[in-house]
């Protein structure tokens, strides 16, 4: 990886207190995100992988290292910038759209500070990468999963983060929807040059979407593979 890089973890430890008592979960663990490139994490159910998705969101701190966003520490030991600072969206696999909100309204919720005319172009041009924008004024109740899935990606990319995370945002859908978003979110995210990090554990969904797989096992990066793509395949 030698592109010039959006995320940096440098020699981070993290890990979960319970009664005064650490237990780490993560430790001395470095890897770096090339500008515009996915990177996908991958390893089996307890290795640590949302705990690091976690860290770099900002709702877990970190104990040592440092974490940098585009060249900026967001967090080190007893220092994290806010969440809601770091201009980095989420999607999860539960979707967590607002469920009395339209799709349009949903779309629109993180551009509250943008004026009216500015909000309305880039719901309309999100709804219309997706192919959407029919169903603007139903409520999430009314779609798909896949459609749902579909939202919540446009959501979250509705701000222009710098970084998107994924947490096995895929793993609720049918395998036949879930092959065909995979390969859809990949061309959005490189069309809008969006990096991204994706937690799974399906290691089809990470060859489908990925530009580097890092294979994770208790805690720590056991080596990363670049996926070889011909270009045009993006
Ligand atoms: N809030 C918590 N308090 C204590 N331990 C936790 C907490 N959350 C996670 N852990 C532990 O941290 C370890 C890593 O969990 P994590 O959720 O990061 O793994 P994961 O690789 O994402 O697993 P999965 O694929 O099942 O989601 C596990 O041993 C888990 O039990």
């Amino acid at each position: 990886m030698d592109a010039t890089p959006i995320l940096q973890l440098n020699d981070i430890r993290l890990g979960y207190k319970h009664d005064h008592r650490m237990k780490v979960v993560v430790d001395g663990y470095t890897m770096q995100v090339p500008a515009g490139e996915i990177v996908c994490l991958l390893g089996p159910s307890g290795c640590g992988k949302t705990t690091v998705l976690r860290a770099i969101a900002g709702f877990e701190p970190v104990y040592a290292g440092q974490i940098l966003l585009d060249g900026q520490v967001i967090a080190e030991s007893g220092r994290m910038l806010e969440p809601e600072h770091r201009r980095i969206g989420m999607m999860f696999q539960d979707y967590a759209l607002f469920p009395h909100l339209t799709i349009e309204q949903n779309v629109a919720f993180g551009l509250r500070k943008q004026s009216q005319q500015a909000r309305k172009q880039r719901v309309d041009e999100l709804l219309g990468l997706v192919r959407l924008s029919d169903l603007r004024d139903r409520y999430p109740h009314e779609l798909s999963g896949g459609q749902q899935q579909r939202v919540a990606l446009i959501r979250s990319l509705a701000p222009s983060p710098k970084l998107l995370l994924l947490d096995e945002a895929f793993s609720n859908l049918d395998t036949e929807i879930r092959q065909q978003l995979v390969v859809e979110v990949r061309s959005i995210l490189k069309h809008s040059g969006i990096s991204a990090i994706l937690v799974t554990h399906n290691l089809e969904e990470a060859e489908a979407i990925a530009d580097h797989i890092g294979t994770m096992k208790d805690g720590k990066l056991q080596g990363w593979r670049r996926m070889d793509r011909a270009s045009g395949c993006h």
